[in-house]
């Protein structure tokens, strides 16, 4: 793995032999460590990594059903591929399935389901495709109709991080693993730190404390600075942290009476698109201040939520 992640682009090399096994020309020159190497040894020392990624941090126990977050793109689809790979040669003992979010985005994750569609065949990993549709009664296609290119990513990933969630329920997962790699993780401290919320975003595995875990195998050994940085963060005890329940509406995890998802469709369902957006730490979901500041923000442009695509933590 390079710094980037799985597929961080590596810069070519020049005729020289692989440092690795000195036997093939080079490949490629690994940012990470400016070694030459060829193109049989980086994968090979790219799956070793993320091995001992897995092994260091206890990321799974034997018999445990595993679901692979596969958007059919480049680091999901790599993470299949490892993850089948890893399991097989090291005896983890894992059933492996794929799970794919439809959003309902026509001409783009249509195209990208093909892939996984591929890739059940390919690796022989049950695939389990839940859809915005069933699970929310809306295709993004029809939520940007409605609210237009401004926000939408707040739609977006709200929904997908909590359709995830419930196609691994239906999975009967005891885990959730993504790709999200070292520049996902890198920019997410970025945004958090902007908003003073950061340290959980570090974690190699996070919702322990809820029904399914998140586990993200590409954060790589040797972790960038900024991540360092993030991981170093202490929250202070005389923070008040939300306390986790369940929302009234779903049952899914939240903090508050409504979970965001049930907010942004409230606002949907009602006419009222912006309800649910920007955030509502310490109200019942529901509260006028945050309609009327979202209101205000979105005429502005000026909250970090306007800038940001999606959640910030995953
Ligand atoms: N529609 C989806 N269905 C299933 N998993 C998804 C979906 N979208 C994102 N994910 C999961 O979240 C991870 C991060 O997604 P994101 O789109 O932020 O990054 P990415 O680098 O483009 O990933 P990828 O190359 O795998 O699409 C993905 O690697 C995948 O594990």
């Amino acid at each position: 793995m390079e710094e980037g992640g799985a597929t961080a682009k590596p810069r070519r090399a020049t005729g020289r032999l692989c440092c690795t096994c000195n036997q093939r020309k080079a490949a490629l020159k690994r940012p990470k460590t400016l070694e030459q190497i060829c193109r049989e040894c980086f994968y090979s020392v790219f799956e070793d990594e993320i091995h001992n990624v897995i092994m260091d941090n206890n990321l799974f126990k034997p018999g445990e059903r595993v679901a692979v977050a596969a958007s059919g793109g480049k680091d999901s689809t790599v993470l299949a591929y490892v993850m089948s790979e890893l399991n097989r040669r090291h005896n983890y003992g894992l059933d492996l399935y794929l799970l794919s979010v439809d959003e309902g985005i026509t001409g783009y994750r249509d195209d990208s389901l093909e892939t996984v569609k591929r890739n059940e065949i390919e690796y022989g990993l049950p695939l389990k495709v839940v859809s915005y549709k069933d699970l929310y009664g809306w295709t993004m296609d029809e939520i940007v109709k409605t609210i237009g290119l401004k926000n939408n990513c707040t739609f977006c990933g709200v929904f997908r991080r909590q359709a995830l969630d419930r196609g691994a329920a239906l999975l009967k997962a005891d885990k959730l693993v993504t790709g999200h790699n070292a520049d996902d993780i890198a920019e997410t401290v970025l945004l958090n730190i902007l908003r003073g919320d950061i340290a959980r975003c570090t974690f190699i595995t996070t919702g322990e404390d809820g029904p399914i875990p998140r586990c993200k195998p590409f954060k790589p050994r040797a972790i960038l600075d900024i991540i360092r940085s993030g991981e170093n963060f202490r929250t202070a005890t005389s923070t008040k942290m939300p306390e986790q329940g369940t929302c009234e509406r779903c049952g899914y995890i939240s903090s508050q009476k409504l979970c965001k998802a049930c907010l942004l469709l409230e606002g949907l369902n009602r006419g009222l698109p912006k309800l649910g957006i920007g955030r509502a730490r310490g109200t019942n979901g529901l509260n006028k201040h945050v309609e009327q500041r979202n209101l205000r923000s979105e005429r502005t442009g000026s909250s970090i939520e306007s800038k940001q695509c999606g959640t910030l933590d995953f």
